[in-house]
């Protein structure tokens, strides 16, 4: 499917659409474009009646009061030419083009703003991301949500390529000497302004569920390798060069049926064979986002005096089972059972007793991740609010001149300005601080940013179903981004650490260093 409207050459006077009113010939006219829909007429999902009542007129209203301008698109081929002298006046975005609705970019991607945190290697990966996500990822995102179908590996293959599953591990040596995006930015240059870009711009398919089956897993299990793998050299290049090249796919195993945001009540276990050489594993993991379609699981398991994390592969005693949660099974959650499984003492990630350490260094990055891709989710809200809010004509008005739907907007574009802005901040603070003081200065904000986020979310999710009405409950047409942000954004408040433990991580993490002569 094209991106853009092409219209045949041809051009007609309204007069000559005028007399397509009969029973063999509907034409009307949308935004000075001709339609011949008399093939069309059986097939329109909203049926016939609707087209034959403004069959020779101009049906621009009509039309946009009930669809989608990609719908447009969609059934180009009906378009035979358009009216002389007349010409369009509704953008068709291209691939990679920026929104020119206001609140729909970020500030520092609207002209008119200046920003003190990008530079030109952020704009030139915003752009070739952009480009690559509207054409690449959208039309097997948009798919694959609906039907509940995993991610393709022509898919995976074509991100590795570009070196997006390098960039979703965020800065680091991993992206030395990588081709990233044709150039677009140097592995060496990359910071955590490149990776909110990397998380914001995918986030734009809308659709939930995918967005979780797009290698989330790897996102956050790969990370443990990379920083826990050195013990174990070979089996580190090994797994990360697999794991690049998208022919193997990997999970972070934590939460069980026992324990979710509580990960110290694990009751998967490992236990040592007596020649010391494997563990023996017993247990099962819940909500592992892509387990059923994973190769690696770096699982968090009960040893002799605490927590341990180990890499274990596919095989004997390993089974996992699509497990089915309110977004699209296209995410691959999954319930995993570990039966007698026998993995090498090499596999341990970090140090035996001491895989809380483990487990939390991914914490902070998957929660800032988590937080970037909420805030731009709640941005397309805004912005597919604004345009329906502009194109809908209730009681005789349009829904924006109505102060009740204005109020609405306002909140919702605050709430995201504000969440942008707080994490611009803590983005910038990242860059400047090593990862170890990360834990201890930034561990507090992030949770309270991820915590705040998901409550905004919760508030945009509820104002704009107000405003869309039946359509921001239908999962396809008009209100299909409404529809699917209310449905997904609960995970958000749940994943990486319920809304109400990272409300009390970041006091507590404040409590730490409040003064005693304050007191
Ligand atoms: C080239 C012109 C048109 C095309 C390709 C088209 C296509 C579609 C499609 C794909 C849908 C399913 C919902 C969606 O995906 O948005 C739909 C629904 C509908 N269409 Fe059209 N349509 C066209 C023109 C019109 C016009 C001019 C009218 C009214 C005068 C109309 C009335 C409706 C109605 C009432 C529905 C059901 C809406 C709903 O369920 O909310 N359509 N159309």
């Amino acid at each position: 499917m094209a991106n853009v409207l092409n219209v045949p050459d041809k051009t007609f006077t309204r007069e000559e659409v005028k007399k397509h009113n009969t029973e063999d010939s509907t034409w009307f006219i949308i935004d000075s474009v001709v339609y011949d829909v008399s093939e069309f007429l059986d097939a329109h999902p909203g049926g016939e009646a609707v087209l034959r009542q403004v069959a020779g007129q101009d049906a621009t209203s009509a039309f946009y009061n009930l669809h989608r301008h990609e719908v447009l698109i969609k059934y180009n081929d009906l378009a035979i030419g358009s009216i002389k002298g007349e010409k369009q006046s509704i953008i068709t975005p291209r691939p990679g083009d920026l929104s020119p609705v206001p609140y729909a970019e970020p500030l520092w991607l609207t002209p008119q703003f200046k920003s003190p945190y990008f530079n030109d290697s952020h704009r030139s990966l915003q752009k070739a991301i952009r480009k690559f996500t509207d054409e690449v990822i959208a039309p097997e995102a948009l798919e694959k949500e609906r039907t509940g179908e995993l991610i393709s590996q022509d898919l995976i293959d074509k991100m590795s390529k570009a070196g997006i599953l390098h960039m979703r591990m965020g800065p680091g040596k991993h992206l030395h000497g990588v081709n990233l995006l044709d150039g677009a930015v140097k592995g060496e240059e990359f910071d955590y302004f490149h990776d909110m870009i990397m998380a914001q711009e995918q986030v734009r398919v809308a659709c939930r569920g995918f967005q979780d089956g797009n290698m989330a897993g790897m996102a956050i299990g790969l990370t443990c390798i990379l920083n826990y793998g050195d013990k174990n050299p070979a089996l580190k290049k090994r797994i990360t060069e697999e794991v690049f090249a998208g022919k193997k796919k990997i999970c972070l195993a934590i939460t069980e049926a026992f324990a979710g945001s509580d990960v110290a009540g694990l009751r998967t276990t490992a236990t040592k064979t007596p020649d010391g050489k494997h563990y023996i594993v017993n247990g099962t993991k819940k909500w592992i986002t892509n387990g059923v379609f994973c190769d690696y699981f770096v699982t968090g398991v009960k040893t002799d005096k605490g927590l341990s994390v180990l890499l274990i592969e596919r095989g004997e005693g390993v089974e996992t089972k699509p497990i089915k949660t309110s977004y699209s099974p296209a995410a691959g959650t999954t319930y995993i059972t570990f039966d007698n499984v026998k993995v090498p003492v090499e596999n341990l990630l970090g140090e035996e007793n001491k895989g809380i350490y483990v487990i939390l260094s991914n914490f902070n990055h998957e929660r800032w991740m988590m937080a970037c891709a909420t805030i731009r989710y709640m941005r397309l809200v805004v912005e597919e609010s604004l345009k329906w809010s502009h194109q809908r004509l209730v009681f005789g008005k349009r829904l924006i001149d109505q102060p009740v739907i204005r109020q609405k907007l306002a909140k919702m574009i605050a709430l995201c300005e504000s969440h942008q802005s707080w994490l611009e901040t803590i983005t910038y603070q990242m860059n400047h601080m090593p990862y170890s003081e990360q834990a201890k200065h930034l561990g507090g904000p992030i949770a309270l940013l991820k915590m705040s986020c998901t409550r905004a979310a919760h508030e945009i999710a509820d104002e704009s179903v107000q405003i869309w009405g039946g359509r921001g409950l239908t999962q396809t047409g008009m209100g299909r981004v409404i529809e699917n942000f209310n449905r997904g954004y609960k995970f958000d408040a749940i994943l990486g650490g319920a809304e109400e433990v990272l409300g009390d991580l970041g006091v507590r993490q404040a409590m730490k260093f409040m003064p005693k002569a304050v007191l």
